[in-house]
Parts: structure tokens; C-alpha cells; sequence
């Protein structure tokens, strides 16, 4: 929020070629203190990314000035991880200023795709979850909605993923190696946090419920932010990310003079790992005490500017939930539930019931997982060393949280047992999840299996104490990455279809393009430019793996994390199959398939880095036999993130979403391929019943057990008998055994065979003939070319559905209650 002093006149929009190149010249001049003759590479990335950006902080300005006037009720978005992509391309779309870079590029000798090179995306998540958040933040922006994302400045994102022997192994990611054009450090907004200490009794407060926290250590919190452009609208909204720095006096002078230079900057080293790394899993809860002390900093640098930014308009805390409504992406940032407490009663004062009341209605909960190994809990003993004060206030919220319950049973110990944010044992934790129910207004789930699953198992307890608080919002993703940036030639194809470009901010209008399925020469069109993104991606599979590719083969596709319910062992006793197939009938007539995987293994991982050595593995053995290679190859694309999806997403045919039903959330890689034209093979499970739904039965390949099957099915599983009584399988599974695809070496992927004739945690071998099944029915109708491309078109005409707009405007209805902040254009 900005005061009411005269504003300068403001770069405009878009403007004309002249001015852009001439601001170009300028920036090289005064930004980077260079000239053309000798500007590099990173010169001339940085002085273009800052002309671009500079068109956006107009923009960004009058957005702030309409937000100060109007005061408006604001949805800040608080996410532990974003996955922002690369910023270049898409600041150049929302700028319109596309169609100047290439002219002058050639004018001063060099190439957009030069510059683009130091374009590094800001790694700053896992998967899905981090993902997501950068798609609602588009959202957001591009629907007028008032928002602020909040989350941490990673000095190293997610690990960069490369292959040694097949084997994974990580480099950090150092993102800002050439700095970052696109982010405003904002120091004078800078926070302090606390930690460890101890607490005492407020002296004025005979409820003893507000207490004073003396921290024994502290650390700055230093943000900057990023804007974050709507597209086709003057709003642009910010993401603030916050970076720990040391206090001012934490360089130990003295032990410096005494040549202990190690112990000099341990303070500063301290603080700084706070926010030094991200935590590399997906799904699955990662215990350390720094990853709490991140999840507590990212929460108080956040609350402390949210209420900054209150006060710059509002008096008094009544107004507090009218004025501000805080989303929790996951059980990451929920510690804020506890920190506005802390704040409220102890700083500002308010009695407990009122502070109370103003948390519950300014908090909402995403939950992303049913996984059980997924939901965080943190000891009672770590948050009493590390935030001691939370520790009381989790233990007063809990207690009259089962006040509360026991007046609704009156006697169910068992009942208050299970609802309880403490578990009692074996150890006494605080389950995270509990305790964002219990302080938020609504809780949804991701899709609409997911939302119904989570009321029946993992939060049952709450579904029927709190019916009302549960909410589904089907997942989305923004069509301007994943659709018009992504994939031009489609863009351009649907446009001059459907005869605008009005489907980019309305994705629903997709659906007029389900006429053209029956429209030859549409067709035909639709096939060339899948087959130029075919292309185009086998251009990048040889380039970072040396293997070639056929761009008319089926590409079959398999980008995510590597984790065992996403079944990519599944995936590879089918191409296994084949494998086998193809070497006992060399003669036989097999439809040309890729099978390209992408994805990275958390490193503690080790299963699924075991299984990454075997897709590898079973690549090089697939790829240089003589016979199998004439119609099947299999690729592992090494360090698949955002920049690799926005290739890979265009050129594919099948979408694998083979995860074992009641497992995936939701999945927004389906939406991605799916929008772009994938046919999907899958199970009933998270996101994909409801695309199955909308694109028709007969335009999805659907196979496996469903949820409750699986859940049957497990009691009693014997995953040998799917062994014995299936000799494509027992061959499949006897192959990894033999140590054919290690050299001879029986005992290297020994531990996939035992766990898959083991446990078989998520029924691969129980749903495997199915699928084989399925995916032969795959190969029969990719020989119908019209009937392929037919299903093609309908399931991207069909799946506007699955737009992030339409997810945030389901926010905004069920759960956010915002409107619209219109910003007047320049
Ligand atoms: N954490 N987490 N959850 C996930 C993904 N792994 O990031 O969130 C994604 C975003 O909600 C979901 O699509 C996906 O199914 C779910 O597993």
C-alpha cells in the first residue's frame, strides 16, 4: 500500500519498438555500466529483463495505488515452496513486447535464444505443490484479486539432477549465480524473528494466558519480491520472499583478531542456513529442526508484514479478518495459526477469546496428501527448545479445543484421543494438520476424490465435528505457461479457430473446438503441429542424452517425483514387456513407441534412486539392442523441472497417471497434457476421474482397482500369486532379477524385485495386467491416426475445465470471499 504523494510518469505498456530499444541501450549504459561492444552475455540478459520489467512496475504502481484507495479485503497466499518457472518469456507475453525483441536482437547481432540462456528459473519448490502456487498467484493477478504470496528465499533451490552410471546424483542450485533481474530487494521492510528462550508470566494478566517471550537468539528477515503479472489486465500483485540474514552484531570481532576465523562467522552462518536450502522432499514429511525453524520464519517475517500492511489502513484488530484472509498452502506454514496468537495476546494486547476468534476466521487450510507419512508432526519436545511460547499457546488452543469436543461426546475419550493436537503416543507431537483444522475457517481438499477421502479416512474426526469447514477446489494450471507460452503453434491453431484469444482468460471456450474433431483438414493441422513439438523435443533428448529419437513414434510420457505411489515401477514392467516381446517375436508388428520419463528422487530417497538406476538401466539395454531399438526407445530425461515440462507437456501423446487409486491428491501434470492434447492412460484416482469425466470415457484409457478395491484388496494382497499365475509378468519382474539390465549383476536391482514379490506397498503387480491390457488398446488406436488425433482435440476442448482461474474464482466464492480490484489501464 502506497501514500498519496504526485507520482512520476510512469514506462508505458508495450509502447512502441523505438522506446523499447532505447530504454534497451540505456539500461546497458546506466543498470550494467557497460556498451554495447562489450556487453556479455549476462549483460545483455539483465539490461532485457529489466526493460521488461520496468513495463511492469507501472503497472505494478497504479495496482498499489487502486489497492491503498479501495482498502480492499486481501488474500495472502503462504507457501513454504513456488515453482515460478522462468520469468523471460512470460514478462515479454504479458508486457506485449514479444515482437520488439526479435527485431532488435538481430539488429545488435545476437539471439533471444542466447539471451534466454541465463533466463535460470528460480527452483524455489518440489512438484505439484509449488507449482500449484505459482499457477493461483497468475491467477490471481490476471482475476484483479488483492494478493500477496509469501514464501522464502531459497539461496539454493531444488537440487539440479544429473546421472552417473544412471545413478542420480545432485548439485546445488545455485539460481542467482548471475543474480536476479526480476526480484526488488525491499530491506527497510526488513523483520526480526526469535528463537529458543525461554518465557515468563505476563505481570498484568491475571488469565495467564498472556506470557512474555524472551527469544535467545534472533535473525533478520530480509525480503524482496517479484512481481507477479495478471495477463490481458493492468493488475500485477507481488510475491514477497524472505531471506535470513544475521543481526548486525553477529560477526565476532574478536575471534577474528584471534584468528579464529571459523567461530567469527558461526553466528552468520547460523542465521543464513535458515533459508540456505530447500528441502528436497515431495510428500513426505521432513523432521529436522531447521526445516521447522524455516517454517516458523517464513511464518513470522510474513504475519508481522500482513499486519504492517493492515494498519497502513485500518485502526483496532475488529476489521482484521474483513481486511485479511490467509490461505496455508499445506501443513507447512500452519506455525502462523499460533504465531498471530502470540502476536495478538502478548504484543498487541487482545484478551485470548478475541485473538481466538480473529485467527479462526482469518486462516484457511489446503491439504495436498492422504499419504500418512506426508502429514507433518513435530515433537513436544523440540517445540518447547525451539519456540517455547507456541509451545503454550498450541497447549491452551488444544485445551480448549477439547473443552469443545468433550461437551460435543460427552465421554468419548477415544474421540478426544484421535481429535487431540497432541499425540500422546509413543511420543508426545503436535500433528500440524490438527491444528490447522482447529484454527482455520475452511479446509479443502485438491480434487474431488481427494476432498471426499479426506472426510471419510484421514480427517474423519473433523468432517463430522465441522461438516461446514470442508470445501473441495479442484486443482488448476495457468493456460498462458502451460498452453500459450508453452506451445505457440497450438496457441496460434486454437486462436484462429475459435477466432480470439479470448480462451487464454477463458479456458472454458475450449469446448467450441470439439466441433473441429470432425473436421479433416483441422485434423491434419492439429498432427503437424504435435509432430513440430515432437520435434523439437527429440532435438532436446539428444542433446542431453545422446539417444534418438523417432518424432512419429507414440510419445508416451511419464513426468513427475519419483515416489512409489506414483508407481513409475509399473511404467517399466510395461516397457519391460515389450522389451520381452519384442525379443521373442523380433518380426512382430509393434506400434514405434518413446517412453520418456522425467523426474527427480528425494536424495534420502534411496528406493526410488535405486529405481532411477534401473530406468536407465533398462534405457541403455533397450536403446543398443539392435532389434528392440527399431521400435522402442526409453528416455530419462535428466533435471526435469518447469523450463523441461514446458517441452516435453507440447510434444506428448499418452499421459501416465498410473498412480494407485486414493493416492494422488489430484496430479496437475494431467491438466497440463491433457490441455495440450496427451490422452491419458490411468486409474480413478485424484484429478483424473474428474478429466475423464469431462473428455468422455471413450477418449480416456481407464484402468486398475479403484479406491475401496485397493483398499480391499490390500487387507488379504499377495503379490506373488499376480506373479506365478502371469508369465508376461513373472518374465518382466524375472528379467530385473537376472541382472540382465546390470551387466550380469543379480544382486543391484535385487531390492526392487523383493520389495515388488514383498510388500508391493501400492499394488503394482495386482493392477499390472490391466494396464498392459489397456496400453495394448493404446497401440490399437494410435494405428487410427483420425481416431487418435480425434480424441487429441477433444481432450484439450474439454479440459478448460481445469484452469487455474477457475480454481482461484472457487477460492474466492467458497472460501476467501474476495472481489475483484479493478486497476485502471495507463
Ligand atoms: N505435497 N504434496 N502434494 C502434491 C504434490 N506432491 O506436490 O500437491 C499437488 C498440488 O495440490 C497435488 O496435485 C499432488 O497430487 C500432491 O501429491
Amino acid at each position: 500500500m502506497t501514500d498519496a504523494r504526485p507520482r512520476p510518469k510512469m514506462r508505458t505498456v508495450g509502447g512502441t519498438l523505438e522506446a523499447f530499444e532505447q530504454d534497451l541501450i540505456s539500461n546497458l549504459y546506466y543498470q550494467r555500466g557497460t556498451t554495447l561492444e562489450s556487453a556479455s552475455g549476462p549483460d545483455g540478459y539483465h539490461t532485457l529483463a529489466v526493460t521488461v520489467r520496468d513495463r511492469l512496475v507501472g503497472r505494478y504502481a497504479r495496482t498499489a495505488a487502486a489497492h491503498y484507495q479501495a482498502n480492499p479485503r486481501f488474500v495472502y497466499y503462504l507457501s513454504a515452496e513456488y515453482l515460478l518457472g522462468r520469468q523471460l518469456r512470460q514478462n515479454l507475453l504479458y508486457t506485449g513486447t514479444e515482437q520488439f525483441v526479435r527485431p532488435i536482437a538481430e539488429d545488435l547481432g545476437v539471439s533471444l535464444e542466447e539471451l534466454e540462456a541465463y533466463d535460470v528459473e528460480p527452483g524455489l519448490g518440489n512438484g505439484g505443490l509449488g507449482r500449484l502456487a505459482a499457477c493461483l498467484l497468475d491467477s490471481m493477478a490476471t482475476l484483479d484479486i488483492p494478493a500477496v504470496g509469501y514464501g522464502i528465499r531459497y539461496e539454493f533451490g531444488i537440487f539440479k539432477q544429473a546421472f552417473r552410471d544412471g545413478a542420480q546424483v545432485e548439485r546445488p542450485d545455485d539460481w542467482t549465480f548471475y543474480g536476479n533481474p526480476w526480484e526488488f530487494p525491499a530491506p527497510d521492510d526488513r523483520q526480526v524473528v526469535g528463537f529458543y528462550g525461554s518465557t515468563a508470566p505476563a505481570l498484568d494478566d491475571p488469565s495467564g494466558l498472556r506470557r512474555q517471550w524472551t527469544p535467545a537468539e534472533t535473525v533478520r528477515g530480509e525480503p524482496s519480491h517479484m512481481l507477479v503479472p495478471g495477463y490481458g489486465t493492468p493488475t500485477v500483485n507481488i510475491i514477497r520472499l524472505w531471506q535470513a540474514r544475521a543481526s548486525r552484531e553477529s560477526f565476532d570481532l574478536s575471534r577474528f583478531g584471534a584468528g579464529q576465523y571459523k567461530e567469527a562467522v558461526e553466528d552468520i552462518v547460523q542465521a543464513e542456513n535458515i533459508s540456505k536450502v530447500l528441502y528436497p522432499d515431495d510428500s513426505t514429511e521432513q523432521g529436522r529442526e531447521l526445516r521447522l525453524k524455516q517454517q516458523y520464519f517464513l511464518v513470522a517475517c510474513s504475519l508481522r508484514d500482513i499486519i504492517r500492511r493492515y494498519r497502513l489502513r485500518n485502526t483496532g484488530w475488529d476489521a482484521f479478518p474483513a481486511k485479511v484472509v490467509i490461505q496455508l498452502n499445506d501443513t507447512h506454514p500452519v506455525m502462523a495459526i499460533t504465531e498471530l496468537m502470540r502476536l495478538l495476546v502478548d504484543e498487541y494486547r487482545l484478551d485470548w477469546d478475541l485473538a481466538w476468534s480473529i485467527t479462526r476466521r482469518t486462516f484457511n487450510y489446503t491439504c495436498h496428501t492422504l499419504l500418512p507419512e506426508a502429514l507433518e508432526t513435530w515433537s513436544v519436545e523440540l517445540l518447547e527448545r525451539l519456540l517455547p511460547r507456541h509451545m503454550e499457546i498450541i497447549y491452551s488452543i488444544n485445551h480448549f479445543f477439547l473443552q469443545e469436543v468433550a461437551a460435543t461426546y460427552p465421554g468419548d475419550l477415544d474421540k478426544m484421543r484421535r481429535l487431540s493436537i497432541i499425540q500422546e503416543y509413543p511420543e508426545k507431537r503436535v500433528r500440524m494438520a490438527h491444528l490447522a483444522v482447529v484454527g482455520s475457517t475452511a479446509v479443502n481438499g485438491v480434487a474431488e476424490l481427494h476432498t471426499r477421502l479426506l472426510a471419510e479416512t484421514t480427517l474423519r474426526d473433523f468432517a463430522e465435528l465441522w461438516p461446514q469447514k470442508f470445501h473441495n477446489v479442484t486443482n488448476g494450471v495457468t493456460p498462458r505457461r502451460f498452453v500459450r507460452l508453452a506451445n505457440p503453434r497450438l496457441s496460434e491453431l486454437i486462436t484462429e479457430r475459435l477466432g480470439d484469444e479470448g480462451w487464454l482468460t477463458d479456458l472454458e471456450r475450449l469446448d467450441r473446438l470439439a466441433g473441429a474433431a470432425d473436421d479433416p483438414a483441422f485434423l491434419e493441422r492439429w498432427r503437424e503441429v504435435k509432430r513440430l513439438n515432437k520435434v523439437d523435443l527429440t532435438h532436446q533428448v539428444e542433446r542431453s542424452t545422446g539417444v534418438v529419437v523417432d518424432p512419429d513414434a507414440l510419445c508416451d510420457v511419464m513426468i513427475k517425483r519419483f515416489h512409489e505411489y506414483k508407481r513409475q515401477h509399473l511404467k517399466l514392467l510395461h516397457v519391460i514387456t515389450l522389451f520381452n516381446r519384442l525379443r521373442e517375436m523380433p518380426e512382430m508388428d509393434m506400434v514405434p513407441r518413446t517412453v520418456l520419463f522425467g523426474g527427480k528422487a528425494a536424495p534420502g530417497y534411496h528406493a526410488m534412486k535405486l529405481l532411477i538406476r534401473l530406468v536407465n538401466a533398462v534405457a541403455e539395454t533397450v536403446n543398443t539392442d539392435p532389434v528392440v531399438s527399431r521400435h522402442l526407445k526409453v528416455v530419462l530425461l535428466p533435471d526435469y523441472n518447469v523450463s523441461r515440462a514446458q517441452v516435453i507437456i507440447p510434444a506428448a501423446d499418452l499421459s501416465e497417471q498410473i498412480s494407485l487409486a486414493g493416492k494422488e491428491a489430484s496430479g496437475t501434470g494431467n491438466m497440463k497434457l491433457a490441455l495440450n492434447g496427451a490422452v491419458t492412460i490411468g486409474t480413478l484416482d485424484g484429478a483424473n476421474i474428474e478429466i475423464r469425466d469431462r473428455v468422455g470415457a471413450e477418449n480416456f484409457f481407464l484402468f486398475g482397482l479403484d479406491a475401496q478395491q485397493a483398499v480391499d484388496l490390500r487387507r488379504h494382497y499377495e503379490p506373488r500369486a499376480y506373479y506365478e499365475r502371469d508369465p508376461e509378468l513373472r518374465a518382466a519382474v524375472d528379467a530385473i532379477a537376472s541382472g540382465v539390465f546390470a551387466k550380469g549383476d543379480r544382486s543391484l536391482f535385487a531390492p526392487v524385485v523383493d520389495a515388488m514379490l514383498g510388500r508391493d506397498e501400492y499394488l503394482a503387480l495386482a493392477d499390472y495386467r490391466a494396464y498392459v491390457e489397456c496400453q495394448d488398446a493404446v497401440a490399437t488406436a494410435w494405428r487410427d491416426r483420425d481416431r487418435w488425433t480425434r480424441m487429441s482435440v477433444l481432450n484439450a476442448a474439454r479440459t478448460g475445465f481445469f484452469s487455474s482461474d477457475r480454481t482461484v474464482r472457487e477460492y474466492c466464492d467458497k472460501i476467501w470471499r474476495v472481489d475483484p480490484v479493478r486497476v485502471e489501464p495507463d
